[in-house]
């Protein structure tokens, strides 16, 4: 799998001073080559006589800046120079800019005089912002977003904290970013992204060879490449294969009146691709879903207290679980007695790979003793299992409140599977999948706001079964699962906008995002 990184400023930081200390390559040379990028971007975007505003800090970021504005004035731009910092906390880099700049005649500024600019090069604070933005800098941040012209962020908008994505306070609000090596996290996690206009990810010669043999960062996503390939994240598909050779799954879900969980979650993990897929639902909701889902196999069930028929049931789930190669546990199964029992027996006694879901999962929170099982299942048996919880729900399994997960999402969902020995998809905008074998985590950068509707956690629990029922493993199944259903949420946008995304949608292009065209491994 072709991985994107996102680095953090103390990972950037490392793999900076290897590329300057380790392979030699002068902290100018990648300043350099770091500004000519930057002005690459903007000649593709405005020509000579263009007037340039560059407000540069006093670290390497302020030196970029400079450089930028340097080079844009040889190449026949107007350039101002803003330098907002006292000058004992220049760093060497940027002082050698500056002694350059001298030498041109140029003149340096210490506050923003014109009001109007083709250009603004924001290089105020890059990876090396370490505090709250306040005084002259947040007053420097809100004039950059207030007069007009094209905004440039030299690496990362200015006020927004690279490893989380927060505003510090006050943050450059950018038209394009250009980072340097990798993305930073403070691209991709909320709000940051949201102030970083396009991300134009460069490289200036800091490369891989600077992990120096370390495992690398720790964050990573798939590469863009798969958005208009996602075909090619899928197991490959035997030509000759029967419904037998892609899998059975078993969707234990819904409840009296949540027939559509149960619907939208066994049809996508048939559109994902699984040969048969089996319904467990309460007998209500028998017929609905044979009218809608034909082609589910069907096992339904009453209240746990009507002895008889219960034993029965238990019955043919025990066969149902035998003869199923995944399954799928929680949505909209609710909380009473019946689903309790019902959720631990398959705990309890299922021995396939296993995906937990929504109410599944607020059942999980509250027994001790089942979360033990699951540890003792996931080491003594090596069992699959695939936790999904929302950040509510994460926030109950975790014991924590919800905003603390939001703020820390990486990290929490790396405790969490070593917690319970598994694999955790902890869903937000940005969805994080961590698993207590590796150290890395995965984040999502695919999907949008139009799937925060109802039904969509129904619809990726299907498609991470629909995987597993094909033999792909639980990390790979969640990640790709999470990565294809934002997809997803994406292709339904363009076709509707936003607004108007049902979880139904979802399902729906799932005929057309794994066509063989465009499939390229
Ligand atoms: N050769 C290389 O290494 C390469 C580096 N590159 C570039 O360097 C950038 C990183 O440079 P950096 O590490 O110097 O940090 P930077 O972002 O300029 O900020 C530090 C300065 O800001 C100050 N400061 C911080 N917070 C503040 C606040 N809230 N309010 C006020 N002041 C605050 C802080 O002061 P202090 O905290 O010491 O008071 C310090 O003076 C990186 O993003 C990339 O653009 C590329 O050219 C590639 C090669
Ligand atoms: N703003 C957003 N951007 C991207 N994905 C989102 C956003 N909001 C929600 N999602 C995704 O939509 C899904 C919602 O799932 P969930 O909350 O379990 O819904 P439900 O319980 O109604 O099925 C998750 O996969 C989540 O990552
Ligand atoms: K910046």
């Amino acid at each position: 799998m072709e991985k994107k990184y996102f680095v953090s400023s103390a990972e950037m930081k490392k793999y900076d001073r290897a590329t300057i200390n380790d392979f030699q390559v002068p902290s100018l040379v990648l300043m350099e080559r770091a500004a000519l990028e930057t002005v690459g971007e903007i000649e593709k975007r405005f020509g000579k006589g263009s007037r340039v505003l560059v407000v540069s800090g006093t670290g390497n970021n302020g030196g970029d800046g400079i450089a930028v504005g340097r080079i844009l004035m040889q190449r026949g731009y107007e350039v101002d120079f803003v330098l907002i910092g006292a000058e004992e906390k220049y760093s060497e880099e940027t002082r050698h800019q500056l002694v350059i700049i001298a030498k041109y005649g140029c003149t340096l500024k210490s506050k923003i005089e014109s009001m109007e600019y083709d250009i603004i090069i924001d290089a105020l604070f890059g990876i090396g912002l370490s505090r709250n933005v306040e005084g002259i800098y947040k007053k420097c941040i809100e004039t950059m977003n207030s007069i007009s012209g094209f905004i440039v962020s030299v690496d990362i908008p200015s006020g927004i904290n690279a490893d989380t994505g927060a505003v510090m306070n006050a943050a450059v609000k950018a038209d394009i970013t250009v980072t340097f090596a990798f993305e930073k996290l403070g691209h991709i996690l909320y709000p940051g992204c949201e102030y970083c206009g396009e991300v134009l990810c460069k490289d200036i010669g800091i490369t891989k060879e600077s992990f120096r043999g370390e495992e690398g960062p720790r964050v990573y996503s798939y590469a863009d490449r798969y958005r208009e390939q996602a075909a090619a994240l899928m197991p490959a598909r035997s030509r000759g294969g029967n419904k037998g050779t892609f899998g059975k799954a078993l969707v234990i879900a819904g409840s009296r009146n949540m027939s559509g969980a149960c619907e939208l979650c066994a049809r996508s993990a048939y559109r994902i691709g699984a040969g048969m897929v089996k319904v467990v639902t309460p007998e209500e909701n028998r017929e609905i879903i044979q009218k809608n889902l034909p082609e589910a196999l069907l096992s339904t069930y009453t209240d746990a207290e009507k002895t008889e028929s219960w034993k029965e049931f238990l019955q043919d789930l025990k066969e149902s679980m035998k003869w199923a190669d995944c399954i799928v546990i929680g949505p909209g199964i609710g909380k009473s007695g019946t689903a309790s029992i019902l959720f631990k027996y398959v705990v309890k006694e299922s021995a396939k790979p296993l995906v937990i879901d929504a109410d599944g999962l607020n059942l999980l929170a509250e027994s001790e003793e089942l979360q033990e099982l699951l540890r003792t299942l996931s080491l003594k048996e090596s069992r699959q299992i695939i936790v999904t919880p929302h950040v509510a729900e994460f926030a109950r399994l975790y014991g924590c409140r919800p905003e603390e997960v939001k703020k820390d999402i990486i990290s929490k969902t790396k405790e969490l599977a070593d917690r319970l020995c598994c694999t955790v998809v902890c869903k937000d905008a940005r969805t994080a999948v961590a698993d207590y074998m590796k150290r890395d985590v995965y984040l999502n950068a695919t999907g949008n706001d139009g799937m925060a509707t109802a039904g969509s956690g129904d619809v990726l629990a299907g498609i991470i079964g629909g995987l597993l029922t094909q033999g792909v493993r639980c990390r790979e199944a969640a990640e790709a699962g999470v990565f294809l259903h934002g997809r997803l949420g994406d292709l339904a946008a363009e076709r509707t906008g936003r607004y108007a995304v049902m979880a139904g949608d979802l399902t729906e292009q799932l005929k057309y995002i794994l066509s063989d065209e465009g499939k390229r491994r």
